[in-house]
């Protein structure tokens, strides 16, 4: 696997300059889109403490005495934070997270991306917009093991932890309260909430009591041009995960979700009941 090293990872500013007209596109891309992110937050009013008053031991100090109370990490700010966006395929998920990643080094602060190994669409050692917008990242199985991946010294000193494709993470409520409320980590967290039935996914919504904040972004839909929230799946495959992009789903409305999942699923009743009955003359096509 070639997976980027922490190091390289570390001096993103020298990787992302090559990316600047890219990053300047996804900017335009992100202003000027007819997408409409609909921003429901819990605005979490951070109070700016001084270092000294930002231990989360004196947080804790505050919760109920039942409940784990977490040692704090040596010397660092024990508050992070988690940030979710969510939203049907094609929605800007994934150029969000890598515009927030790009403001977060910007800023000076030490950031990596995960993405699920299982998503290998544009191989492994970057996470990928739909328009072509990328920065390095680890795959992964799982997120626990980002940190043996790292080395705890360099998983120490991350800021900021950037998760691609969430949906497919089982882990993911474990890592995000470990990494935002005991290791003071900035967590933003991209997924889909939802699969091609609009069944919830994975453990993306199990998340939304653990945030600071949560951006519901949507899509244009294929068929008729308005807000899509819901993602059509156009094969009649149907296990929940199934890696693809344009060429196995698309993004539609309420409308065209019903009308279009009722298609295929009378394509695939009448496909099985082919199946079961061969064509004859007793059984023409044109009966269907
Ligand atoms: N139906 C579509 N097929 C292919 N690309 C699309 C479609 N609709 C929108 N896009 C492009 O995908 C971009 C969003 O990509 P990305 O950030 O990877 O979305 P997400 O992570 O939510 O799937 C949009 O800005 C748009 O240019
Ligand atoms: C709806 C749906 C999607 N998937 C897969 C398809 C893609 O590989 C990813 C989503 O990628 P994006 O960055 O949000 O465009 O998830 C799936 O496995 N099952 C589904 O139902």
């Amino acid at each position: 696997m070639t997976s980027p090293t922490f190091h390289s990872l570390f001096s993103m500013k020298s990787l992302f300059l090559p990316l600047l007209p890219l990053q300047i596109r996804y900017f335009q891309l992100f202003h000027s889109h007819p997408m409409n992110p609909k921003i429901i937050s819990n605005q979490c009013h951070h109070l700016r403490l001084k270092p000294s008053q930002t231990s989360c031991s004196r947080s804790y100090a505050t919760m109920p005495s039942k409940g784990p109370v977490l040692p704090a990490a040596e010397g660092r700010s024990l508050c992070g934070e988690i940030h979710v966006i969510i939203g049907p395929m094609f929605a800007g998920k994934t150029t969000a997270l890598l515009r927030r990643i790009q403001l977060a080094v910007d800023s000076g602060r030490r950031v990596a991306i995960i993405k699920s190994d299982k998503d290998n669409r544009y191989g492994l050692d970057s996470v990928v917009s739909h328009d072509g917008a990328k920065m390095p990242c680890f795959a992964v199985p799982e997120l626990s093991v980002l940190r043996s991946k790292m080395g705890d010294e360099d998983y120490n000193m991350l800021d900021v932890i950037g998760i691609d494709e969430a949906q497919f993470f089982e882990d993911l409520y474990d890592f995000c309260h470990i990494a935002a409320d005991h290791d003071g980590k900035t967590v933003i967290v991209a997924g889909l909430d939802g699969d091609y039935l609009r069944r919830k996914f994975g453990s993306v919504l199990d998340i939304i009591p653990l945030a600071d904040s949560v951006t519901k972004l949507n899509s244009r839909c294929e068929l008729c041009g308005r807000p899509a929230f819901f993602t059509l799946r156009k094969s009649d495959q149907t296990e929940t995960e199934l890696i693809g992009g344009a060429d196995v789903y698309m993004p539609v409305c309420r409308r065209h979700y019903i009308s279009g999942q009722a298609v295929i699923e009378s394509t695939r009743f009448i496909l099985e009941a082919k199946k079961i009955e061969p064509y004859s003359e007793a059984a023409p096509l044109s009966n269907f």
